[in-house]
């Protein structure tokens, strides 16, 4: 049986009510809450303060008037904590260079982790309202996966390939004789549970969905429902030869902690915020090579990365990564750009990978702009963006032919709906 999901627990940080708010007298409301912070009917409420009606009938206009600095000021130190730990991570790495060893010793500061791992939960559980929901990121994972292996989005893209394939070998029209793929189509039909790996799970956000099957695994897990697990030294076995229910069978008693998989196992491997945790893109370019063996043929990647700036400033990171991406026998789906983080699905197209991968810098494609900053307080500086540098300008110019593609196979694209010009670290975490 699968592990029951933890119902939000945890101490609740901000007790102001439903939606974060504070019954409070008008007059007393209107004193405390200031421009944002006041309630809809605004002016309806100053006419009547005005007119002096409120005053002399306070019990009639109790509003509930939003009490958000103290939960501001609790979701800044949570963000504190999470993002202390990835400029810590960050520097030492800088300064050490010997990744193992640092990572070794990141393992073992138990106190560090569980702190950000309560953080995250806690930032999770209490502070990212609807608004962030709105552009929920688990939301998405959850639709790329309905669209493409329950509502026919995988029968399509196979379908384009075959048709791709057959055209390069310079046949016009479709084969009369069975197609290659029709083993797969009618095993879709028999999929029973979607298997989703979720690595970096922290809080197990996909367990409430009963279409997963889901595998949470975390370096600390922040419930009891994910596994102990450290994706970079996660060993891979070879893939199990059993049907599909044989398999969910499997992963349903897997032991804590998880040392080692079988390959090909997930139908869905997750990324959410977690490759950005690493110091240097060749841990990155681990785990997507991991996420590649992990998943079945015509599995999806889905990666997911925070940036706040506009859609097109870090186009040619993006563009770099799904190069890189790309080159492990991955194609790429679909690609979001929300307000504060990218979105991309990616189908494993190939069971192989090339070998000398490593060789042609491949790895290094997988950068983030904090990989080159050496200064990270003035990178966190919540400030506009003025002036472009000479590098941004040339972003912004390859920045035009990156712009999401329509095309379903590269990609069904939306732009962020409220571009930002200013980039904090990990901008997601103060999102509220
Ligand atoms: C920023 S949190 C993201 C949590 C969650 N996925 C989300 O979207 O909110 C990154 C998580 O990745 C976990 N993590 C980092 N390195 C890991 C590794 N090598 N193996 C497993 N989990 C790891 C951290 O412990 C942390 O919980």
């Amino acid at each position: 049986m699968q592990r029951k999901h933890e119902q939000n627990g945890g101490p609740s940080l901000c007790h102001t009510g439903p939606k974060g708010s504070t019954d409070m007298p008008i007059t007393a409301g209107f004193r405390e809450a200031t421009g944002e912070g006041s309630i809809g009917g605004t002016m309806d409420l100053r006419d009547n303060v005005e007119t002096g009606e409120a005053e002399s009938h306070p019990e009639f206009f109790y509003l509930p008037i939003p009490d958000e600095a103290p939960c501001k000021r609790e979701q800044e130190k949570l963000s504190g904590v999470v993002k202390n730990l990835h400029r810590k991570l960050r520097r030492k790495y800088k300064e050490v260079g010997d990744f193992d060893k640092i990572w070794r010793e990141h393992c073992e500061d138990e106190q560090t982790l569980s702190e950000y791992a309560l953080a995250m939960k806690n930032l999770a559980d209490n502070h990212w309202t609807k608004k962030y929901e709105g552009e929920g990121r688990i939301e998405w994972c959850r639709s790329v996966c309905q669209e493409y292996f329950l509502d026919g989005g995988m029968k399509r893209m196979l379908e384009k390939d075959e048709k791709s394939a057959n055209l390069a070998m310079g046949v016009t029209a479709l084969p009369a004789t069975p197609l290659p793929y029709s083993a797969i189509r009618s095993s879709l039909s028999q999929l029973g549970k979607i298997r989703l790996l979720d690595v970096g799970s922290c809080f197990n956000p996909f367990l409430k969905f009963d279409e997963f099957l889901t595998v949470g695994i975390d370096i600390v897990p922040a419930v009891e429902s994910v596994y102990k697990c450290d994706f970079l030294n996660l060993q891979l076995q070879q893939p199990l030869q059993l049907a599909g229910d044989a398999v969910e069978a499997f992963l349903r008693q897997l032991h804590n902690p998880i040392d080692s998989l079988p390959a090909q196992l997930f139908h869905v491997v997750v990324f959410s915020l977690l490759l950005s945790y690493f110091p240097s893109p060749y841990q990155r370019w681990i785990c997507c090579k991991k996420a590649h063996e992990l998943l079945e043929l015509h599995g999806l990647l889905l990666i997911i990365t925070p940036d706040s700036s506009h859609q097109n400033r870090h186009a040619l990171m993006m563009r770099s990564w799904r190069v890189a991406v790309e080159s492990l026998g991955f194609k790429r789906y679909k690609y979001v750009k929300y307000s504060h983080m990218h979105l991309i699905a990616f189908r494993k197209v190939c069971l192989a990978t090339t070998s000398d991968l490593v060789s042609r810098n491949y790895p290094e494609m997988l950068y983030i702009p904090q990989d080159f900053n050496s200064n990270e307080e003035e990178e966190c500086a919540d400030v506009p963006l003025q002036v472009r540098s000479e590098f941004e300008d040339d972003q912004l110019a390859w920045g035009f032919t990156e712009l999401p593609d329509n095309d379903s196979d590269s990609g069904e694209s939306q732009g962020s709906s409220v571009p930002g010009f200013h980039e904090l670290e990990d901008p997601i975490l103060l999102q509220s």
